[in-house]
């Protein structure tokens, strides 16, 4: 590693990180000596995790066995862990349940949006831009309703809005970018023109407000897996406004779903509140591993995580700019708060090579095909000096004579 610039910027990191009041957190997380930048991927694991989901294995399933579903409250953990991840997304208990993946939610809200949205409305919005899943699965739920897919960006959704369409699916913040878009100003818009919108959370809960009740929102889904840290594969959630609980009709209406899951009758009727977006037997292992994993919030405010996640990403696009040979990457994510999540997108022609070496160096974030580096910045475990470290790192990396890429 080459001698640090003499630009100041190392004193001020451990400035930054001496005044952090979320620094402690790191501790709760198995870190090695490395910078992980990719807890926008995969969040790194709390410590206590190993144990919580050992006792999971080994005394609920192997001690209790079948009594575990009453007794360790296997049966209920999908609305009582969506309501711990209730407050983090700005929602009052009752409205999320945690269960299925990301896709098959999103596969859930739009169909049952459409439902809500009723006859005469014969369009689907779907944010242009999205997480590749998101569209596919809406364009197949479209073609079993007879929706028609309009694929649009988000800021011009207001203007493609319409007496035609029913629901609009977008991105809370851009995987790509990091670009966080306008949920208050979109979800009234939405509302203006009388449709329902879904918004997928993935990059945003956990890394900064959310606000679902707040603003409006009529339905909305996510991961665990990034920044709350439930692991990989970690289940998904579901989250459907009070007032539209009465109405929401599945289109996976399982037999957890059902108001008497064990009268096992032949006829469906649907239970209240969150539990209707339930589908099938909960993965309980990963579930509770997830919940385990949520104690890391206890007595975090996502206020000071967002206020640290800008300081973060501002610091490392400061160091950036001083290290990195002129012109050799971009920003592609918004200098605008208002407009920025919690990563860091830069392009780079030789974007493959160039991370390839980074992860090499200790310093884990990810490519996005062809030309972006991604790095993601999780406030409770992420400091100042990681962000000084990746900059210098890839400034080092990217005087390197150029690789082709692999
Ligand atoms: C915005 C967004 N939606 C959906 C997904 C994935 O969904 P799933 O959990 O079904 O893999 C991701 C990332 O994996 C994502 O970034
Ligand atoms: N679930 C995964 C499994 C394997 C590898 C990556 C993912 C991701 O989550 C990618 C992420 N959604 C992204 O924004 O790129």
């Amino acid at each position: 590693m080459s001698e640090t610039p003499h630009s100041g910027l190392a004193e001020r990191a451990a400035a930054l990180d001496a005044a952090d009041r979320l620094a402690g957190r790191r501790e709760l997380f198995a870190l090695d000596d490395g910078v992980y930048l990719d807890g926008n991927s995969l969040g790194a694991l709390p410590v206590h995790v190993p144990d919580r989901v050992r006792d999971v294995l080994t005394r609920q399933w192997g001690e209790l066995r079948i009594r575990s579903w009453d007794e360790s409250g296997w049966w209920t953990a999908p609305e009582r862990i969506g309501d711990r991840i209730a407050p983090l997304v700005g929602a009052a208990a009752g409205q999320v349940v945690v269960g299925d993946s990301t896709s098959v939610n999103v596969f859930k809200a739009v169909v049952a949006a459409g439902r809500l949205a009723g006859e005469g409305r014969d369009e689907i919005l779907v944010d242009a831009t999205t997480f590749p899943t998101d569209g596919y699965i809406a364009a197949s739920a479209a073609r079993l309703t007879g929706h028609r897919i309009v694929p649009v960006e988000p800021a011009d959704v207001p203007a493609a809005l319409g007496p035609r369409t029913a629901v609009v699916l977008l991105n809370h913040v851009d995987y790509r970018t990091g670009r966080l878009h306008d949920l208050p100003g979109l979800t009234g818009a939405v509302h203006a023109a009388g449709a329902l919108v879904v918004w997928d959370l993935c990059h945003s809960a956990g890394a900064l407000p959310v606000g679902l009740d707040e603003h409006g929102v009529d339905l909305a889904v996510g991961c665990t897996y990034k920044y709350l840290n439930g692991g990989p594969g970690s289940p998904a959630y579901l989250y459907v406004a009070e007032r539209h609980q009465a109405a929401f009709d599945s289109p996976l209406p399982g037999w957890n779903s059902h108001a008497d899951p064990f009268g096992m009758t032949p006829g469906y009727a649907p239970a209240d509140g969150s539990v209707r977006g339930r589908v099938g037997t909960p993965d309980i292992v990963s579930m509770l591993t997830l919940e385990a994993a949520l104690d890391v919030w206890d007595g975090v405010s996502v206020d000071a995580v967002r206020a640290k996640s800008l300081a973060l990403t501002d610091f490392f696009l400061e160091c950036v700019e001083a290290y990195a040979p002129a012109g050799r990457v971009t920003s592609v994510t918004p200098v605008a708060h208002a407009e920025r999540g919690s990563q860091v997108a830069l392009r780079c022609d030789d974007a493959e090579p160039v991370m390839r070496r980074l992860v090499e160096r200790g310093v884990v974030g990810d490519l996005r095909r062809p030309d972006v580096l991604r790095f993601g910045f999780t406030p409770l475990y992420v400091g100042f000096a990681d962000a000084e470290r990746a900059a210098r790192v890839l400034a080092e990396v990217l005087v390197l004579p150029r690789e082709q890429a692999a």
